[in-house]
């Protein structure tokens, strides 16, 4: 029964880290990953491919009932595919304006719920390693070891800044910047599932930290709370 999949939440703001080290730590322990931001961004670009509006909630809640995602692992290159309506959109979910886009649309309460049974449907033996807004607070309340993981909106900016430049893609650091505490305060402030850390969660600040180090610790605390 899936209640008795061990489950550890990993929340955050855009560009914590929360995707590095929930990949890293799935990897670790050999459980599952999901990644929930992608399904978000997965909806937005089917919402662009659309024509939707971010406001309508009517065609977007019909959209996420019945969206056509697949997450395909390549074993070779290590790397999960994300296909849509049998396009892969792997890259172009990552861009900044369908991150956006996802962020807009995740206000939507309606949405929200349309996709809950699509995220718990990853809890699957021998455990999972989630990743989001709301894992520990709305999706997995009864997560065995929760971490909401946070830093600083420059050293976020820095980090998105430095992948997109490694990407070959343009960036503006200071646009960046405001594009961050936008989304920030959209993801905190919408009334949904709004982003913000459960109370039995442990909090990490990894502005200084290197994703060694916070992956050492995540690690610990893990063992610590599944074998307590
Ligand atoms: N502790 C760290 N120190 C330095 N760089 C880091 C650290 N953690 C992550 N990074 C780098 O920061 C970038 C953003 O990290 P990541 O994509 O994991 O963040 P995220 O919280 O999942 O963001 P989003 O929610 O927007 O997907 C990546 O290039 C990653 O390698
Ligand atoms: N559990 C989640 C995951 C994501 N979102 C929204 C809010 C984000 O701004 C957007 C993109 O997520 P990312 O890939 O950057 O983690 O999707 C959410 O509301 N809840």
């Amino acid at each position: 029964m899936s209640a008795n999949v061990p489950v550890i939440t990993i929340d955050g703001p855009s560009g914590s880290g929360k995707g590095t080290i929930s990949r890293l730590l799935a990897e670790k322990l050999s459980w599952h990953l999901l990644d929930s931001g992608a399904i978000y961004r997965v909806l937005a670009v089917a919402s662009l491919h659309h024509e939707f509006s971010p406001e309508d909630e009517e065609s977007l809640v019909a959209l996420a009932t019945d969206l056509d995602v697949k997450f395909v692992a390549n074993e070779d290159t290590g790397l999960t595919h994300v296909i849509l309506e049998g396009e892969d959109v792997t890259m172009a979910i990552r861009t900044e304006q369908v991150g956006n886009q996802a962020s807009k649309i995740a206000a939507l309460p309606r949405v929200r719920e349309a996709l809950l049974r699509r995220q718990r449907a990853f809890r699957d033996l021998p455990g999972l390693v989630a990743d989001g807004r709301d894992m520990g607070t709305v999706v997995f309340p009864n997560a065995e070891a929760k971490i909401f993981l946070t830093a600083s909106a420059e050293e976020r900016a820095r980090r998105r800044f430095q992948q997109l430049q490694e990407k070959g893609m343009d960036a503006n650091m200071e646009q960046l910047v405001t594009e961050i505490r936008e989304r920030d305060e959209r993801d905190m402030n919408r009334s949904a599932a709004p982003l913000k850390a459960a109370e039995d969660s442990l909090m990490l600040d990894s502005s200084s930290m290197s994703v060694e180090q916070v992956l050492d610790k995540v690690l610990q605390y893990a063992h610590d709370r599944l074998s307590s």
